[in-house]
Formats: structure tokens, sequence, C-alpha cells
């Protein structure tokens, strides 16, 4: 019988980095979790067990290490092109990078008044991600959140839907509209302002989930979505994920009560999974922008 290595890639996940600058009293951080996936010739390694070709994992996690210090880490997609770029042009066998960061938050303590230097308090829930793909089709930046919980109590419909012998689900006409979104975006190029960026498309987001009145989640996605590639000309596609965190109004009928709206059972599972895709008409090829690992989704 004859076997064929198809799919490959390896590296080290989930590097822990803590960047603090304190050049000046007034100290800075940014905390990332960083995961290297290295592309290549490493055929031998799997086949025959021959590690001439492969740059441990070990030091891949090294490299983080020292480039937050050599280069330093500003916006996580360009310490994560700074990685990507030098695993493809300084380490022969590798064809392809592919460089995952995770950014957490953290906001200054403001005591009596005034921002703390050296204090800060993780800020937010969400998560701020980015990927990084270099190889011989170009580079591929894919910016993204998650865990962003967003909870609206009023400006929310899901009536009018196909029902069949199954079906028990009441319309709704003002229900609770909530959900943890984990949205990705495809740049089309890397000379972004990505701080910015990441700002606007966050507050974009938002803002259309507040404001934009609902008749399902799903079109409330298509208006998250459309509304960012409306106003970000460097986003060419976003895929958005939405679990809806359902809030049932309780019956209090038995207790005499009536329930207009105010009181709920938060439930966790199971839930309803809604995602899209959007793209511009025409997008450039993205090529392995989406590939995070060999073949498993
Ligand atoms: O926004 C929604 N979309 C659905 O497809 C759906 N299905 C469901 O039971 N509730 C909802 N809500």
């Amino acid at each position: 019988m004859t076997f064929v290595l198809a799919e490959h890639q390896y590296g080290k996940a989930e590097s822990r980095l803590v960047r603090v600058y304190r050049d000046t009293p007034r100290h800075e951080i940014r905390d990332l979790t960083v995961t290297t996936a290295l592309r290549g010739a490493f055929d031998a390694a799997y086949l025959d067990g021959d590690q001439s070709a492969v740059l441990p994992t070990d030091t891949q996690k090294n490299t983080v290490f020292a480039f937050a210090k050599q280069v330093g880490v500003g916006a996580v997609e360009d310490f994560g092109l700074a990685l990507a770029r030098h695993f493809v042009a300084d380490v022969e066998p590798v064809h392809g990078a592919r460089v995952e960061l995770e950014e957490l938050a953290w906001q200054r303590v403001v005591v009596d008044g005034v921002e703390h230097d050296h204090t800060w308090v993780r800020a937010g829930q969400e998560v701020r991600t980015a990927a990084v793909t270099v190889d011989a089709s170009g580079e591929h930046v894919v910016g993204g959140l998650k865990d962003l919980v967003l909870l609206k109590s009023t400006g929310s419909e899901f009536a009018g839907f196909l029902r069949d012998g199954y079906t028990t689900l009441a319309d709704a006409h003002d229900r609770v509209m909530a959900t943890s979104l984990d949205v990705r975006w495809r740049f089309a190029g890397t000379d972004v302002p990505w701080d910015e960026t990441y700002a606007g498309i966050r507050a974009t987001l938002v803002e259309q989930f507040a404001t934009r009145h609902s008749l399902a989640l799903q079109q409330t996605l298509w208006h998250m979505g459309t509304a960012v590639l409306e106003e970000f000309e460097q986003v060419v596609e976003i895929r958005l994920k939405a679990p809806n965190k359902h809030h049932v109004a309780v019956d209090l009928t038995p207790f005499g009560l009536e329930n207009p709206g105010e009181v709920f059972v938060a439930t966790d599972r199971p839930y309803g999974l809604i995602e899209a895709t959007i793209t511009r008409e025409d997008p450039p090829p993205a090529g392995e922008a989406w590939r995070a690992s060999a073949g498993l989704a």
C-alpha cells in the first residue's frame, strides 16, 4: 500500500508573552499569546525521522521572546508580520509561516482621578486576534476579535419563520438579543494603521448591533459585515460567527404575575449558531490566509 504525506506544518502554540515598556516612568504593556507554524520542506522529519531541516519549536518560541525585545511589540499585526517574514526569509527550509496572535487589553487604573503609571486592570472581556501568513503567494493579514459579548433588551424580532410539525417556537416581536461575537476580517495589503483600524471596526460592529432594528441575528450579521466593508476599504472579506445567547421570557402566570419582557432565563446550551462570510464582489485571492492547521477544521 502507498500512503501520501499530505498537508503538514509544525510550530509552537500559545507562547504567553507580556512586553513592558519602561523607558519612561509611565510604563506601557502589551499582553499576547503567540502561535507559530512553519510550512515547507519537512517531509523527512515525518517520513524518516530526519531532523536536519527542522527548526525546533523551542527555537520558534525563543524567537517570539527575542523579537519582543529586538523588534518590539506594537500592533499584533506588525509583530506577526515581523516574525513570519523572518522565518520565511532567514530559515532555508521554511516556505511559509503562519503566526496567530491574541491580545488581552489592559487599562490603566485611576487613583484620585489620575491614571496610574504602572498599574492596570484587565479591560473588557474581548480578545483581539490576528493571523499572519507569509508564503510564496504573498503576505496575508487577517485581523479579528472574539468573545465580544453584546446584549440589547429591545429592538430585536424573530417572526414569520418556516414552521413544520416539530415547530413550537412562537413569533417574537420584541425580544432580548445577545451574542458573543467572533469576527475575522481579511486585509488586501499590509500598509494599514492597525490599531486605529481595529478600534474603528470594533466600534462599527457594536454600533450596528445597537442601532439597527433586527429581524434576525442573520440580518444583524449582514448589517455588521457590510458596514465594515463600506467603511474600511482595505478590508476585502469579513467572517462573522455569532452564538444566539437565548434569553427566554419566564412564564409568571402561575404566580398571577404578568411578564412583559422583564424576567428571562438565560440559557447557555443549546444555542443557535449563526455564521456568515461577506466579501467584496471581486476580492483578491486569499491564498492560505484562512488555513490555521494542517487540514483539521
Ligand atoms: O435570530 C435568530 N435566527 C434564527 O435562525 C433563529 N432560530 C431560532 O429558534 N431563533 C432564532 N433567532
